[in-house]
């Protein structure tokens, strides 16, 4: 089949052929969005049927935590600490975003995703519309927060829930299944106890997700304690925060109480580490303590100016070495781990319905290339996967039943990058003559 005859980014029966999955050849047969069937199949009618000989079939994978648009903030602002870097060079350049750089750095960030084998992020930004807009060009799914920030004033306040509730239904107005809306706001340290309060009733009523910061630096942890007399996870229980459909990011400096915590709330944690290692956070996210304690562990990037790619194969190496690392412990957090938490773990958190290859799950799937010197020798198909291959491995994505990437095409590719670079160096065109 030729690239022009696939329908990128439209529903299709789709029969892949051959795949290996679990050192296995299988068929996979999806309909309407559907696993129909994993295993040998007779049958010869789909619109599309993908020989996938010489590929492994594996779900897609899942990034709990991004700022998509910061894409067009790609090595704008390195090697800092963290409080100075949001402070004097990320949000004063922030202030000169419009909808348009929101749409074009969405629309980068979604074809880096899909280039690398994402099928779902969860995202907290600004213009969140516009992050739509995109997201359903791309044929991506994602959960969308508006990035509520009030600075602890009530002007500033009612501002942002007007922004959530107004981003809320623009959302709902579209009818994609794909596209969902959590609440989100920023952190401790940027929003009220009003705001979080409102965010968290909000959340109950309308039962959507909410998107948070938790933990990232020490100074959070201590000046919580100095302020409020409590550690932060317990500060956002009490104002509500912390539920089943919440996401926390980071997660790095909560203590085994607070892990149990979120465990019996069922809170999933996004762990990020290359951005905890470049911001240098100084702490590992405490895996162990969140699995004893049953609490989600599922993986994100942060954002293109933290990171400083979406590349959640990078990640899941970096997740494993950095808790070996970290621990001294070289068993903690091994490969298959690694990809289930890369994988399922997302999935489930952000209510995808994929995650796993099986009969009646949503056909979130990725082929990743077996002939290649990442792949060689095949001793151990995580380990290649998790330790020793990047996102350049893959080869096919397909969400919702829907191609977005063919034998590594995807549509609009080469104009894309032309017109996000340009928003990206005009937005610090504009900021540097304020
Ligand atoms: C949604 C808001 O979160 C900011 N943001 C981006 N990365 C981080 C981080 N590691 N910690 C806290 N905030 C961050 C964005 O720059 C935006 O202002
Ligand atoms: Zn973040």
């Amino acid at each position: 089949m030729t690239d022009q005859e696939i329908p990128y980014n439209q529903r299709s029966s789709i029969l892949i052929r051959n795949a290996s999955l679990n050192g296995r050849k299988t068929d996979i047969r999806i309909e309407d969005g559907i696993i129909r069937s994993v295993g040998e199949t007779k049958e010869r009618d789909a619109e599309i049927t993908i020989d996938a000989a010489g590929d492994i079939v594996m779900p897609g994978l899942v990034n709990t935590h991004t700022h998509a648009a910061m894409s067009l903030l790609r090595g704008y602002a390195d090697d800092m600490v963290l409080f100075e870097w949001l402070s004097e060079k990320i949000w004063p350049l922030e202030a000169h975003l419009t909808g348009d750089d929101v749409y074009w750095g969405t629309r980068l960030a979604c074809l880096e995703m899909i280039r690398t084998g994402t099928i779902a992020f969860n995202d907290m930004y600004f213009f969140m519309d516009r992050a739509a807009d995109a997201v359903e060009e791309a044929g991506i799914r994602a959960c969308l927060s508006h990035g509520f920030i009030d600075l602890f004033t009530e002007e500033k306040r009612e501002a942002e829930m007007k922004a959530s509730v107004a981003l809320h239904k623009n959302i709902r107005a579209r009818n994609n299944p794909k596209l969902s809306f959590a609440l989100g706001p920023h952190a401790l340290y940027t929003v009220s106890p009003e705001g979080l309060r409102w965010c968290a009733e909000y959340s109950v009523e309308h039962d959507c997700g909410i998107h948070i910061h938790l933990s990232e630096t020490e100074q959070e942890v201590n000046d919580c304690i100095a302020t409020h007399g409590v550690r932060p996870a317990a500060y956002l229980d009490a104002h509500g925060i912390l539920t089943s459909r919440t996401v926390a990011a980071h997660c790095c400096w909560l203590d085994t109480d607070e892990c149990r915590l979120l465990g019996e709330r069922q809170t999933a944690a996004s762990h990020n580490p290359a951005s905890n290692m470049k911001l240098a956070g100084g702490r590992a996210i405490p895996y162990s303590d969140l699995r004893n304690a049953s609490a989600p562990v599922t993986l994100g990037t942060d954002g293109c100016a933290s990171n400083n790619n979406l590349d959640l194969f990078e990640e899941m190496k970096m997740a494993a070495l950095l808790q070996k690392f970290a621990t001294r412990d070289p068993t903690i957090l091994p490969a298959a781990e690694s990809l289930e938490i890369g994988t399922k773990n997302g999935a489930e958190a952000l209510r995808t319905g994929g995650g796993v290859i099986a009969p009646g799950y949503a056909a979130d799937i990725i082929l990743v290339d077996r002939d290649t010197i990442c792949q060689t020798p095949f001793h151990n198909g995580s380990s290649n996967l998790v330790y020793s291959c990047n996102g350049t491995v893959v080869k096919t994505v397909i969400c919702d039943g829907a191609i977005l990437m063919h034998d590594r095409h995807i549509p609009e590719e080469e104009a894309i990058l032309e017109r996000a670079g340009k928003a990206a160096s005009a937005l610090v065109a504009r900021r540097n003559v304020a």
